[in-house]
C-alpha cells in the first residue's frame, strides 16, 4: 500500500476564503494519520479530496505515484475506484437490513460469489468483536455497536486505505475510549493506512501515528503525536494541542513581559532579541522553593485548585520574580495553569514559588514560529 500525497491542493468552494490552501501532505503507508484542527479548518474537505467526492480547485492527489486528481492535467479517478473505505460520523446504516445483510451490502454490489461474501461478512464482524449481532437489526443495537458494524461494512471490502471522518464523535465518553482502543487494534493487525478527521486533540494523540495540524485551510505540522506535543511548530500548535492548553506569555505585554524577558535574558540571552512569546506547558511549571540555577523562577499567589482525582489543576497569577539582579518586582502577571501530579498543599491566596526549567520554555517569534533552541531529534514516529 502506498503513500498518499497531496501536492498544492487547493480548494475553494465559492467567493469566500479558500476551505484548503497549497496543501502539501504525504500520508505515509500504513500510517494512522490524524488531521487535526478546529472546526472548519479544512479537515473534511481534505478528507473528501482523497475520497473523490470534492474536486481540488488547484493541485494533484497520488497514491503511490497513481494520479487519482490532477487539475492541470485534467484527471480524476471516481471515487468507486479508488480503493478506499469511508466511514462517518453518521453510521448510515440500513435500517431494514440485518448487520450481516448490511455488511455483505458493498460485496453484493461487487458482485462478490456467495460463499466468499458469507466469509468476508464473518471475518468483518469478528475483527469488530460484534459478530453475535449478525441477525439483529441496527435499532437493536446502541450507538457504539452501530459504529462497529459500520466499520465491519468497511472492512469487508478490504479497502486500501481508510476514510473516517469524526467515526467517534457521537458516541458517549466510554464508548469513545473503547473504540479508540479498537481502531489501534484494527490498525496493528492490519497495517492498513488510515486517514482520520478530529476535532479532539486527546484522540489524535491516543491512536495517530502521525498527526497533521491544520488551521485555517493551511498545514501547520506533520509529525509524529508527541513530536507535535513537545515541539510544536509555531504557536497555533502550540496552544491547540494539549489540556489544559499552554501558557502563553507575550513579551510585549508590559505586566508580564519584563519580568520573562529579564529571566530570558538570563536563561537564553542569544536567542531574546527574537522572541516575541513564551509558551510553558502546565505540567512544566513546578511549585517548589528550591531547584537548579538555570530553573525559571517565579512568585506567583494561587488562584484556583482544582482536583480532578489523578491531579491538581492550579492557576496562579506570578507577583515577582526572584532574580537578585531585578531592580522591581514585576506589577502582576497573567493567570498561568500549572499541573501537578502530586498534591498541592496550597489553597487560593497563599504565596507559593514556582519553576520551570529553562528547557520547558518553548520560544515563539514575531511570526509565531517555534525558534529552536536545541536540533530536534529524528523523528521515528
Ligand atoms: N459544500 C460546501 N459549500 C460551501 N462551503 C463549504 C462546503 N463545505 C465546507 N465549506 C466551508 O469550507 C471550510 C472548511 O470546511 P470543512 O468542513 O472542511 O472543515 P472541518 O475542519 O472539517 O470542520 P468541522 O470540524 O466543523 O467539520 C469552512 O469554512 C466551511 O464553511
Amino acid at each position: 500500500m502506498p503513500d498518499i500525497t497531496l501536492t498544492d491542493v487547493s480548494k475553494s468552494y465559492g467567493t469566500g476564503p479558500a476551505a484548503v490552501t497549497d496543501l502539501n501532505l504525504t500520508v505515509p503507508d500504513g500510517s494512522f494519520t490524524c488531521l487535526l484542527g478546529p472546526s472548519g479548518c479544512g479537515k473534511t474537505t481534505t478528507l473528501r479530496m482523497i475520497a473523490g467526492l470534492e474536486h481540488p480547485t488547484a493541485g494533484a492527489i497520488s497514491v503511490g505515484g497513481r494520479v487519482l486528481d490532477s487539475v492541470e492535467r485534467g484527471v480524476f479517478v471516481p471515487p468507486e475506484r479508488r480503493e478506499m473505505g469511508l466511514v462517518f460520523q453518521n453510521y448510515a446504516l440500513w435500517p431494514h437490513l440485518t448487520v450481516a445483510r448490511n455488511v455483505e451490502f458493498g460485496l453484493r454490489v461487487r458482485r462478490m460469489p456467495a460463499r466468499k461474501r458469507a466469509e468476508r461478512v464473518r471475518q468483518a464482524l469478528t475483527a469488530m468483536q460484534i459478530d453475535w449481532a449478525a441477525d439483529r437489526y441496527p435499532a437493536q443495537l446502541s450507538g457504539g455497536q452501530q459504529q462497529r458494524v459500520s466499520l465491519a461494512r468497511m472492512l469487508a471490502v478490504d479497502p486500501k486505505v481508510l476514510l473516517l471522518d469524526e467515526p467517534l464523535s457521537n458516541l458517549d465518553a466510554q464508548l469513545r475510549l473503547e473504540m479508540r482502543a479498537e481502531l489501534k487494534r484494527l490498525h496493528a493487525e492490519t497495517g492498513q493506512t488510515i486517514v482520520f478527521v478530529t476535532h479532539d486533540q486527546l484522540e489524535a494523540m491516543t491512536m495517530a501515528t502521525h498527526v497533521a495540524v491544520l488551521n485555517k485551510g493551511v498545514l501547520q505540522q506533520l509529525a509524529a503525536p508527541m513530536e507535535v506535543y513537545r515541539r510544536p511548530a509555531n504557536r497555533f500548535v502550540g496552544g491547540f494541542v494539549g489540556s489544559p492548553p499552554m501558557n502563553l506569555i507575550e513579551l510585549g505585554d508590559t505586566r508580564s513581559g519584563t519580568e520573562v524577558r529579564r529571566q530570558l535574558d538570563r536563561l537564553r540571552p542569544e536567542l531574546l532579541p527574537r522572541v516575541a512569546a513564551v509558551g510553558v506547558r502546565p505540567e512544566a511549571i513546578r511549585i517548589a522553593e528550591s531547584g537548579p540555577a538555570d530553573d525559571w523562577v517565579f512568585e506567583a499567589s494561587v488562584g484556583a485548585v482544582l482536583p480532578t482525582g489523578s491531579s491538581w489543576t492550579v492557576s496562579v497569577t506570578p507577583t515577582s520574580g526572584t532574580d537578585p539582579s531585578a531592580s522591581a518586582p514585576v506589577d502582576g502577571g497573567p493567570e498561568l495553569y500549572l499541573v501537578s501530579y502530586q498534591d498541592v498543599a496550597a489553597t487560593t491566596g497563599a504565596r507559593v514559588r514556582c519553576r520551570v526549567s529553562a528547557d520547558d520554555l518553548h520560544l515563539f517569534d514575531d511570526d509565531g514560529a517555534r525558534i529552536a533552541t536545541a536540533p530536534a531529534p529524528a523523528v521515528a514516529p
